[in-house]
């Protein structure tokens, strides 16, 4: 039978086409799919039907999709990491540029002069009033990254190609991150510190319990009050009481985001697109192949790639049946899972377990179609999240 995918957002055809439609049906509503393919979309758990077995987020964000009660539940869910990076680095490098020179004001003069059709006067009117929509430079200026992953190490780069000084600060970096990061680039030792020494701030992290309101009223007041904040991150990393008071009192001069918000709109001292960071045909198209890839990798092999909640696995395929496992971080329960193979006399021909927080993953691969009433003892023992069973054939019924 063909596998469900339930598709809750506009995902690139490119990425569709990598799940053939002979062995997958791909649509925006199914009763009992197997997997989630999506993008911004708000999922809440309750919407989350007991036959999932995976999600998919094509993009890097996942605070859409409530990840814990995923785990809990023995439910991987990826993302695309760097898919999308490149795309929102270019946009940071428009916010930069809109942030230190007069464009969109000077832009906006212009409009209001149609009506002065002679030439001659048009031109003695712009030289007269250019002054009015003079920038700075941003060579020579510090840029502060906050979150130095796959954006922020990109934003950093093409700053010092610009010239600009770049101080980052991220207290979680990962080896591969760090090794991908300039040398050029100093360390700021605390947000504080980033935020004191900075003519730009530009924001790449994920939104977390620890990261929402992170960017507060102290933070505003160590601000140089020329500083430029921008946001391409999330919404919810900046507190925007904070924000707006900090813009009102002139201790930052421009706020540029991609999250606008009724408080925010209208205010010639904030510059708002309309959550395009992502927004473009190469990104949406990445994203969108690597989150099928991955989904498919999974469903068709168990395979785990790109997980944020699941440990990275990849076992190639010996035999014809494989069991993927998921269980309670705790001692013993592989152990277990491993005598009731052995009771029925079915060999393992090969098998990796790898674990993550509070979760294990295992994949077993067997000789024998294995009977369902075995999966199902599986399944009742203690710890076990779920049990399933991917080969060539479904398991065999029990003889009476
Ligand atoms: N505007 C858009 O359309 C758009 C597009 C892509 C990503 N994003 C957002 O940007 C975020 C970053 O994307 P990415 O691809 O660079 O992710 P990433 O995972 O590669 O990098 C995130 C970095 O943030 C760091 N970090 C975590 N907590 C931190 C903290 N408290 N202080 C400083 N750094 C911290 C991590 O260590 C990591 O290095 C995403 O989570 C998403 O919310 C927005
Ligand atoms: O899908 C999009 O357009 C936005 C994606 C972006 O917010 C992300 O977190 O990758």
């Amino acid at each position: 039978m063909a596998k469900r995918i339930l598709k809750l957002n506009q995902i690139s055809l490119l990425g569709l086409d990598r799940l053939p439609r002979d062995e997958y049906e791909i649509a925006s509503e199914f009763a009992q799919p197997d997997a989630i393919l999506l993008r911004s979309h708000k999922l809440q758990a309750e919407d989350i039907a007991d036959s999932v077995l995976a999600i998919a987020r094509a993009g890097a964000g996942v605070n859409n999709i409530p990840v814990d009660s995923c785990t809990a539940r023995g439910i991987p869910v990826f993302n695309t990491p760097g898919a999308n990076a490149n795309a929102v680095k270019e946009l940071v490098a428009v916010g930069l540029l809109l942030g230190s020179r007069g464009i969109i004001e000077g832009s906006e003069y212009v409009a209001t002069l149609k009506t002065l059709r002679d030439k001659a006067e048009l031109n003695q009117t712009l030289e007269a009033q250019k002054k009015r929509f003079k920038g700075n430079e941003l060579t020579g200026k510090t840029l502060g990254v906050v979150g130095l992953g796959a954006i922020g190490s990109m934003v950093a780069e093409m700053a010092l190609t610009l010239g600009m000084e770049v101080v980052g600060y991220d207290p979680a970096l990962s080896v591969d991150a760090a090794w991908r990061l300039p040398r050029e680039v100093r360390k700021a030792d605390t947000l504080s510190a980033l935020f004191s020494r900075s003519d730009y701030i530009t924001l790449h992290l994920p939104v977390l319990e620890s990261t929402i309101g992170m960017i507060n009223a102290d933070l505003f007041a160590v601000m140089q009050p020329h500083a430029c904040l921008l946001n391409f991150a999330r919404q919810e990393i900046v507190d925007e009481e904070a924000l707006v008071a900090a813009l009102d009192e002139r201790k930052l001069r421009k706020y540029i985001a991609d999250f606008p918000s009724p408080d925010l709109i209208g205010r010639s001292d904030v510059i708002l697109t309309p959550h395009i960071g992502a927004s473009t045909d190469e990104a949406e198209d990445n994203c969108a192949i690597m989150a099928a890839d991955q989904l498919r990798d999974f469903l068709e092999s168990g395979n785990i790639r790109n997980s944020v909640n699941f440990p990275a696995l990849h076992l190639e395929r010996v035999s014809g049946y494989r069991l993927a496992v998921t269980n309670t971080n705790v001692p013993r329960i592989l152990g277990s899972i491993l005598a009731l193979l052995a009771e029925q006399n079915i060999n393992v021909v090969d098998m990796l377990n790898k674990s993550r927080d509070e979760i294990a993953y295992n994949l077993i691969d067997i000789d024998t179609l294995p009977p369902e009433s075995l999966l199902e003892q599986m399944r009742q023992l203690e710890g076990v999240v779920n049990v399933r069973l991917i080969g060539n054939g479904k398991p065999a019924k029990d003889a009476g």
